[in-house]
């Protein structure tokens, strides 16, 4: 199976409402309430895909209780830490009028040390039944910086392969952690070098650690590279719904890639940008539109660069 971790977990609200309008008041059409955080959305796609997973994470307070029972309607495999601080909620307003998605998010609770490392634990306990590891989000306030990094660790321990896919100081700390791909968007390369060149700041991260960097630039597709070369794959069109999750299709076609051996660049590329495509389709994140991932397979574009 994959594992995923999700060190912040959330509630994820989702807000459907006809228009939003910064500074007004605005009913919402529809309220969705399910279990998210990174990791447990890439979870979720890989068992929609039909690819056995685990998903660990930490649960905490009524918040903690509602991610539990979702995940045990949604048929997730889970496995939780018990932790003293209430698990926290993401808020995210999809606008139908324009297309927008807004999203608001708690940083989180901080973890005491004894609670961080229970979930170091539970993967310690799990790890030798994976194909590979999926450390996925932000870190909780207080939580170790190399927090992602230590997981990373337990699983090269056991020769499985990770995927990385947080941003800012925790995504330069988990380099330390040797991750077979990470998986940036646009914006968080920038905060990597400061600036605009992605393709630099994708070399500093394989510099620092990376075996691979597979990155997201939003409809204009993604580009992976490696010790093999550089690819950029684009989308046959871009698309309007909720992008909010898209990443995390992309990092669970990576994960299912790295399962099966040695990646195909090319193929995988294809593969995470068409599952990206299918997510925004989909309602909430973790949701995939699977006859569209079939219709889009085909007509992604693939071309090595440089
Ligand atoms: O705050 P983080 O951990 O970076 O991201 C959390 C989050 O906003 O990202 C997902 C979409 O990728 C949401 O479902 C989720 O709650």
């Amino acid at each position: 199976m994959i594992l995923t971790v999700t060190p912040n977990p959330a509630l994820d609200v989702t807000y459907r409402v006809p228009r939003l309008v910064p500074g007004g008041v605005v009913k919402a059409d529809r309220v969705y309430r399910r279990a998210g955080g990174k990791g447990v959305n890439v979870a979720r796609v890989l068992h929609s895909l039909g690819v056995p997973t685990l998903a660990v994470l930490p649960v905490g307070g009524s918040d903690g209780r509602a991610v539990v029972e979702e995940l045990d309607s949604s048929g997730l495999a889970y496995q939780t830490v018990e932790v003293a601080g209430p698990t926290r909620r993401t808020v995210t307003v999809v606008s139908t009028a324009d297309s927008t998605e807004t999203l608001v998010s708690e940083p989180g609770e901080p973890p005491s040390d004894v609670e961080w490392a229970a979930l170091l634990d539970v993967v310690r306990g799990r790890i030798g039944e994976a194909s590979v590891l999926v450390s996925s989000g932000s870190l909780p306030p207080g939580a170790p910086v190399d927090a992602h990094a230590q997981l990373l660790a337990l699983a090269a321990e056991h020769g499985v392969p990770s995927v990385l896919d947080t941003s800012g100081e925790p995504l330069l700390a988990g380099l330390a952690g040797r991750p077979a791909v990470v998986k940036p968007n646009a914006d968080e390369l920038r905060q990597v070098i400061g600036s605009d060149e992605p393709l630099r700041a994708m070399e500093m991260l394989r510099d620092a650690g990376a075996g691979a960097v597979v990155a997201s630039f939003g409809a204009r597709g993604m580009m992976a590279r490696c010790a093999d070369g550089t690819w950029l794959a684009t989308p046959s069109r871009s698309l309007t719904g909720n992008a909010t999750g898209a990443g995390d299709a992309a990092v669970a076609g990576i994960a299912e890639a790295l399962a099966g051996g040695t990646p195909d660049w090319p193929g995988l590329l294809r593969r995470v940008v068409a599952l990206s495509a299918s997510a925004v389709l989909g309602p909430l994140a973790g949701d995939i539109d699977h006859a569209y991932l079939e219709a889009e397979l085909p007509a992604v574009t693939v071309e090595e660069i440089g």
